[in-house]
């Protein structure tokens, strides 16, 4: 069942009509379940889709559907309830607030989830937190506050992960580690990632490679 719809994505931050729409007409479906690597050159849209699917950004025309159901119908107070319930965000700067301990991090991010699928301990134990749940962040390397970040993005009952560049604030053998985690949480919780990343190195991790190119999909390939 496809949980990501895009049709016909028109998307400018410019109002000047002259300048190239940054998603340009653009159409995709991904599947529950899938891990999806967007890549492309600079400046080519990546985040700005990620939004879009996401919908932390409005669209210029086109419909966007999360779930089957066009994010143009969804009552402000219900999208809020999809950021909070079904959806999660890991960036490239994990996010973390530094004057809470891991442990306290998730809880924050858990008195406004329902008390539902995973839980604080569980999450931390999937991302292989939990000795180390009551130190601060900067007690942490960098990989393990990315985890952090990913244990609070996964908590409740979260369908979908969205990440941009998680790896781009770390070396390339932690990337490795967080590439090797997010499969993990794919194929162990069934979670769909969509990830965009300007590190090819890592699209091996991923099952789709969605190559962008000015606003449109200049390649798309499942393995
Ligand atoms: N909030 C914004 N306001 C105005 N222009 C924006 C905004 N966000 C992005 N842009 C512009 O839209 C274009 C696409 O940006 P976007 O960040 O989506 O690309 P990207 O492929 O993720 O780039 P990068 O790899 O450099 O992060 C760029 O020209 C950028 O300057």
């Amino acid at each position: 069942m496809a949980q990501i719809i895009l049709k016909n994505i028109k998307k400018t931050y410019d109002p000047d009509v002259l300048k190239k729409p940054v998603l340009n007409q653009l159409s995709l479906s991904i599947e529950a379940g899938e891990f999806v690597g967007i890549v492309g050159p600079s400046g080519s849209g990546k985040t700005t889709l990620l939004y879009v699917m996401s919908g932390l950004e409005k669209v210029d025309s086109g419909e966007v559907l999360l779930f089957n159901k066009p994010l143009s119908t969804y009552l402000e107070s219900d999208r809020a309830m999809l950021r909070r319930d079904l959806i999660g965000f890991v960036f490239q700067f994990f996010n973390l607030i530094p004057n809470l301990s891991i442990y306290d991090n998730l809880k924050l991010a858990n008195v406004i989830i329902k008390n539902k699928g995973l839980t604080i301990e569980e999450a931390l134990n999937l991302v292989g937190l939990k000795d180390v749940m009551h130190k601060y962040p900067s007690e942490l390397s960098g990989g393990m506050q990315q985890r952090a970040s990913i244990g609070r993005a996964i908590l409740g009952e979260k369908k979908i992960i969205f990440a941009d560049e998680p790896t781009g604030n770390l070396d390339y053998q932690t990337s490795l580690d967080i590439m090797g985690l997010f499969k993990e949480l794919n194929q162990k919780l069934g979670i769909t990632i969509v990830m965009v990343t300007h590190n090819e190195a890592l699209l091996s991790y991923t099952n789709r490679v969605i190559r962008l190119l000015d606003g449109k999909i200049e390649k798309d390939e499942k393995r």
